[in-house]
């Protein structure tokens, strides 16, 4: 079976780090003055009511988007200087699925590891989907996958990437509970191998050591 990661390296110092941001968006800031610092082994939940600008924030922290004021650190230096460097260690998956969908499941983790200039062996490949419940659906159309069985094809990927930080956009929407349940199980394992978690849920999770931000 495959493991999620190897370990990341331990650090004392913040690995994320957000200071004094604002976000405007049209005539509205979204949030001002915003600080926060999150450490190895650390899963940082976002919360707030639909359009309070929690997907702005993710945005902003994976430099697809720059803050109005203020600036985001990555291991103390700004993303906007490493950029390649740093997106060399995040995974984000956004609102959308991100997937090819006249691709199969099995292809859409090849090519990602391709994108992300990773080796991928077959064995774990195929192991990352059996892993959330996809035996039998590896050579299946994305298109010919429910909603849910997408965002297990995600989750394999996110098994698969090695990135030491995750920022996911809702990433338990579509899912069942079962496979809430394996997802916090897969974001658990990838904190205690050094990893760090952004997210942004509507539901309360069962994390330990979660951090919460409001909105
Ligand atoms: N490019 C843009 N131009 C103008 N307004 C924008 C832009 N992007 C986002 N907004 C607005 O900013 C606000 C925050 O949007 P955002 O998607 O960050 O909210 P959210 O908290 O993630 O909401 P939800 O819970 O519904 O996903 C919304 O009112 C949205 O319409």
């Amino acid at each position: 079976m495959t493991t999620t990661n190897s370990s990341f390296p331990a650090s004392t110092t913040a690995a994320l780090e957000a200071r004094n941001i604002t976000c405007v968006r049209g005539e509205r800031t979204l949030f001002s003055g915003l600080d926060l610092e999150l450490f190895v082994g650390q899963c940082l939940h976002i919360r707030g009511e639909n359009g309070v600008g929690k997907t702005s924030l993710l945005r902003l922290l994976t430099g697809l988007a720059s803050p109005d004021c203020g600036e985001v650190l990555w291991y103390g230096q700004p993303i906007k200087k490493q950029e390649s460097e740093y997106h060399s260690k995040l995974l984000f998956l956004g609102h959308r699925d991100a997937l090819k969908e006249d691709l199969s499941a099995i292809e859409n983790l090849r090519m990602y590891a391709a994108i992300d200039g990773i080796t991928l062996s077959e064995q774990d490949a195929f192991a990352s989907l059996w892993r959330f419940g996809l035996k039998g659906r590896e050579d299946l159309p994305v298109n010919c996958l429910s909603a849910g069985q997408k965002k297990r094809v995600l989750m394999a990927r996110m098994l698969t990437r090695r990135a030491q930080l995750w920022i996911l956009d809702e990433p338990f929407n579509a899912l069942d509970t079962h496979a809430v349940g394996e997802l916090q199980a897969l974001i658990v394992e990838h904190l205690q191998g050094n990893g760090l978690v952004v997210l942004t849920s509507h539901q309360s999770l069962a994390i330990s050591g979660l951090r919460v931000l409001d909105l």
